[in-house]
């Protein structure tokens, strides 16, 4: 299995350009089950979970090809995806496919909505909390889908077509929200979703299907209306930035010190979180090209931040803020309301010398002026890239274990980090 080996202590410099969104590019791959024509998608990252979606939606039927690079493509462009759900064959999702990735599971919608029926396993435990599918269930029920769960597996019916209804989430869910919207631009007539997520990926992946055809309005807002269509047509659409790739890296210079443009990020996209690094006395610079990071000489400025729906603070970068906050001059405070298990990292910054302290769901960290390299490995995505941040500053050596969380989520992480003068290589085998 490979490992990265990374020796901290140098600042980075220079340019990281940010790759298309994971949690964008996998609901719009799900999203060509939709129609029979055929969706190109642009800016795809080059990433395991794309990978596997890949084949889990060619078990579906749904041919993908890879468009080549076109001259003036640099090595970090993304990828052109050719998408074509034409003919679905088969509309269950087996276990050993849908287990490995949670957001598998979302193809339940798009099946159920064009071809009457869907069986698809329910999705693997995770190492950040229980992770229910309730609310994805409750939605299409609402949308007038029959469910039962059998064997492991739910099996949803509608024989005559999905029809629209008023969805109200108890609590905010990307998954439950994305259920929603796919089930409901087939549906016949008008659905409403109330307290929908309002995550840019959401919005992302409606301005999409509005390109394929759908009506939908308020996307990216907590109301989203919906009249349904008869059917969809095939689109182009860009993949947009990945936010929580922007926001990794930016935490990763504010750890070193030193001076980065991240190339094609999008401040609007994590505003939260670069106010928090603002406040921990990071330089935070928008640009037509991106977004600039510096620190200088300032020490790190402890905070005190709870993550939660867009716009608020990201779950998806909580690891990273107390990775960097374990260098801290004082002690900050970070509390995870969205997954109730998602401080598996800390065992493994303590293997630093950090010092942080659990209570129920804030942790405290009490910032300390060196942190030593160790052998870590992580439980999930980014919780093990929030090693990596750690060990850029550590004293020595430093081996991440389990690299293939990593690329789950970041495309060419080691090359992108090294081109900024990071001392990090993988260790194949
Ligand atoms: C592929 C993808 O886009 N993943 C993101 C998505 O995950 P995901 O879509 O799984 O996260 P949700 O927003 O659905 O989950 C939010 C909370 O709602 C709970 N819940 C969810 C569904 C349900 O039926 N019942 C229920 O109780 C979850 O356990 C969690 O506590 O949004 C999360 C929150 O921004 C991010 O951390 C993930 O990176
Ligand atoms: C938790 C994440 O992904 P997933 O929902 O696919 O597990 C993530 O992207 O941080």
């Amino acid at each position: 299995m490979d490992r990265i080996r990374i020796v901290g202590g140098q600042p980075l410099k220079g340019r990281i350009p940010i790759s298309g969104a994971k949690n964008a590019t996998l609901p719009l791959m799900i999203a060509s089950l939709l129609t029979d024509e055929p969706l190109v998608l642009e800016n795809v990252p080059r990433l395991a979970d794309v990978a596997l979606l890949q084949r889990i939606l060619g078990n579906h039927g749904v041919d993908i090809m890879v468009g080549g690079k076109r001259p003036g493509d640099g090595e970090y462009d993304g990828q052109t995806l050719h998408i074509s759900a034409k003919r679905i064959v088969d509309t269950t999702a087996p276990y050993d496919l849908v287990s490995r990735m949670r957001a598998s599971f979302w193809v339940i919608a798009p099946l159920v909505a064009r071809m009457g029926e869907a069986k698809v396993s329910l999705p693997g435990g995770c190492a950040i909390g229980t992770r229910p599918v309730d609310l994805l269930l409750m939605a299409l029920r609402h949308l007038g889908a029959e469910i039962e769960i059998d064997g492991g597996y739910v099996l949803a019916r509608a024989p005559h077509g999905l029809r629209g209804g008023e969805i109200v989430f108890p609590k905010v869910t990307v998954s439950g929200t994305h259920t929603a919207l796919m089930g409901a631009v087939l549906a016949k007539g008008a659905t409403v979703i109330e307290n929908a997520a309002c995550e840019p990926e959401i919005a992302d992946v409606a301005d999409c299907l509005v390109k394929m055809g759908a009506r939908i309005k308020g996307a990216g807002t907590p109301r989203i209306e919906i009249e349904g269509v008869a059917r969809l047509d095939g689109t182009r659409h860009r993949v947009l930035a990945d936010r929580i790739e922007t926001g990794t890296y930016a935490m990763a210079v504010a750890m070193t010190g030193g001076d980065v443009m991240l190339d094609g990020a999008r401040p609007e996209l994590l505003q939260a979180a670069l106010d928090v690094l603002v406040e921990a006395g990071v330089e935070i610079a928008a640009t037509n090209e991106g977004i600039r990071v510096q620190r200088n000489g300032a020490g790190i400025a402890p905070v005190t931040v709870t993550t939660a729906p867009f716009p608020g603070f990201p779950t998806d970068l909580q690891a990273q803020l107390m990775a960097l906050m374990t260098r801290a001059k004082g002690t900050s405070r970070i509390t995870e309301t969205i997954f109730e298990n998602r401080f598996m990292h800390v065992q493994e910054l303590a293997r630093f010398g950090a010092d942080i302290r659990l209570d129920g769901e804030t942790a405290t960290i009490a910032g300390v002026p060196r942190l030593k390299g160790a052998p870590v490995m992580a439980t999930d995505l980014r919780a093990s890239v929030s090693l990596v941040i750690a060990a850029l500053v550590a004293e020595g050596e430093t081996l991440v274990n389990r690299v293939y969380h990593l690329d789950r989520g970041f495309e060419r992480l080691e090359s992108k980090l090294s081109a900024c003068g990071a001392e990090i290589e993988r260790i194949s085998g």
